[in-house]
């Protein structure tokens, strides 16, 4: 389980993150929607210990990234939109290098690019790849160590049709095992068919934190709810 609690976050007397509460729960996938700017990645590298917050919490099973141990890859696999591999490595150079790091052999390496549908890349220099194939490497490299927690900032970002089909049949089989998704992604319409709650963050402040169900039985559609709490919070 991922908690958020109380969370403020200023860079230069700019407040980012306002008292930001929340919870993705075991068995299911989180999405985080918000406009350019409102704070979803920082919030995500609190998460993952890349950032400090002035003030709150932000836990992995109860705990700080940096308490997690001496191997944090093996409960937590993230995917960061900033964090790119090298150009000249292969696939397969990629995982096997970020496998060294993390203690995981190179049969593992090839079972995540199996996993992810990119065997016959996996000789293929980075450069080379599509986009939906660097993303699909980033998942790869997500999964490498086998976490029950998955933390991903716009893993759909620029995929085709059929890749996020896949990405979405793909995170839906994760969580049936009872493990843990938190997305990001601005596809409102699309992470109605993929998450099972949804948070909404504007300028730093949550404004939606309800299942998937409940939202689309109120409103019809996950735009037409965030919308609805924006015209709400400006009359507060
Ligand atoms: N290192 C930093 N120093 C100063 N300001 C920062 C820094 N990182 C982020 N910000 C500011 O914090 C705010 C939130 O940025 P953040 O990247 O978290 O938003 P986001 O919701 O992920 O946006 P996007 O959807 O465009 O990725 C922005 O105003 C951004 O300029």
């Amino acid at each position: 389980m991922i908690t958020i609690q109380k969370l403020h976050k200023e860079y230069n007397n700019k407040i980012v993150l306002q008292n930001v509460s929340f919870k993705a729960k075991k068995g299911e996938i989180t999405g985080l929607i918000g406009p350019n700017g409102s704070g979803k990645s920082t919030l995500i590298r609190i998460l993952l210990g890349l950032e400090n917050s002035q003030m709150g919490m932000a836990l992995i099973d109860g705990k700080k990234y940096s308490q997690l141990g001496d191997n944090p890859f093996c409960i937590v696999g993230s995917f960061l939109d900033s964090c790119q591999p090298y150009p000249t490595r292969t696939g397969f150079q990629h995982l096997r290098w970020i496998g060294l790091a993390c203690g995981v052999d190179s049969n593992r390496c090839k079972e995540c690019l199996e996993l992810v549908g990119l065997s016959e890349a996996k000789n293929k220099k980075v450069k080379d790849y599509s986009l939906g194939m660097k993303q699909r490497l980033g998942l790869a490299t997500a999964l490498l160590a086998n976490p029950d927690i998955l933390i991903l900032d716009e893993p759909i970002n620029g995929l085709d049709p059929e890749g996020i089909r896949w990405v979405r049949n793909f995170l839906q089989a994760f969580v049936n095992e009872g493990k843990t998704v938190l997305m990001t992604s601005h596809y409102m319409s699309e992470l109605e068919l993929t998450v099972d709650h949804l948070v909404g963050i504007s300028n730093g402040k949550i404004v939606i934190d309800a299942p998937t169900k409940d939202i689309l039985k109120q409103f019809g559609s996950f735009e037409e709810a965030y919308f609805k709490a924006l015209e709400g919070k400006e009359g507060e």
